[in-house]
């Protein structure tokens, strides 16, 4: 059985390791000391209507000194300096989940050409250090060329849909393109995407550009069509962070990196600039 080591033990690590361990697998989460404590103690209470609702103990440690064969990365863009300095082992491949790109560079800075790009999709959220809610049935993971079987194998094993093979580009463009209009428009307005349609796919399309320039397959207008599929309802993490005041959300990351890659290739992206501004103005404000 290969050894699955997970890197943070919020919404995504809980949830992927609640499975692991479901489906038979016996992950490890790496985290804070004080959750690992707590998550020794007390379990984890998983509430996903793709799993059932359910508790379930799991291994827990604050630092990965022994060999993994993989390693899932799933923690918030800030905390990956700090968070990082936990993996004192070298595994076999580092598969991370985060959204945006940047981290790509700052995880091949430390472990080299073992990562392996990946992204979930998934709605998922904490209510306490030991309780993941998983608030549609969708789990899915996507592991780009040239992939990481001794993860997906696992997760397809535990009942995780998983997709493999695409390049690296598509993969995290792909997301991105998804997820920046979403996340900006309902964050900027702090309103659901029923209220912020023109925008969302305003940014879509900006960012859809970048994409292609980056060499990603990403079709604007199927993007486009995906975002207005989706129900009124629909929102964002970054819009629950920033409105919880937390510091630690992902504007950077999403928004910040999509306009320096935009400025990269000198492609104008005047409704994200503006979407971002308005963020920052509601994040400093609270
Ligand atoms: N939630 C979702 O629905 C989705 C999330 N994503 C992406 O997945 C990534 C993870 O998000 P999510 O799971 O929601 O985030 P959470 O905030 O729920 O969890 C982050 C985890 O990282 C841990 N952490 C923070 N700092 C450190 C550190 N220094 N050392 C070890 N662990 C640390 C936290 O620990 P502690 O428990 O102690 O706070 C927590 O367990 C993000 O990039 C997000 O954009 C992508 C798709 C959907
Ligand atoms: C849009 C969603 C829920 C898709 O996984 C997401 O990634 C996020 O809000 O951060």
């Amino acid at each position: 059985m290969p050894t699955i080591a997970i890197l943070g033990s919020g919404a995504v690590g809980a949830l992927l390791g609640a499975a692991l361990a479901r489906g038979g697998a016996d992950p490890v989460l790496v985290t804070r000391e004080e959750t690992a404590a707590l998550l020794a103690r007390a379990g984890l209470r998983v509430d996903s209507p793709l799993l059932g609702d359910h508790h379930v103990r799991v291994r827990v440690a604050a630092r990965l000194d022994d060999e993994a064969d993989a390693l899932v990365v799933a923690v918030k863009a800030p905390h990956l300096p700090a968070a990082l300095q936990r993996i004192r082992a070298e595994p076999g491949v580092v598969v991370p989940l985060l959204n945006g790109t940047e981290h790509m560079a700052a995880l091949r800075a430390r472990f080299g050409d073992r990562v392996v790009a990946g992204v979930v999709r998934v709605q998922a959220h904490r209510d306490g250090p030991a309780h993941v809610v998983h608030r549609s049935p969708m789990l899915s993971v996507a592991v780009a060329a040239p992939g990481a079987p001794a993860l997906t194998d696992a997760l397809r094993a535990a009942g995780v849909e998983v997709a493999t093979g695409a390049p690296e580009a598509d993969v995290l463009w792909g997301k991105l393109t998804r997820l920046a209009g979403l996340a900006l428009a309902t964050t900027a307005a702090d309103a659901p995407l029923g209220d912020v349609r023109a925008d969302a796919e305003a940014v879509a399309r900006e960012v859809a550009a970048i994409a292609a320039a980056e060499g990603a397959a990403v079709g604007a207008e199927a993007v486009v069509a995906e975002l207005r599929a989706l129900p009124d309802a629909a929102s964002s993490s970054l819009r629950a962070d920033v409105g919880a005041g937390r510091a630690d959300h992902e504007l950077d990351a999403i928004g910040g990196a999509v306009l320096r890659a935009g400025a990269r290739h000198g492609l104008p992206m005047p409704r994200t600039a503006a979407l971002v501004a308005q963020v920052e103005t509601r994040a400093v404000a609270r």
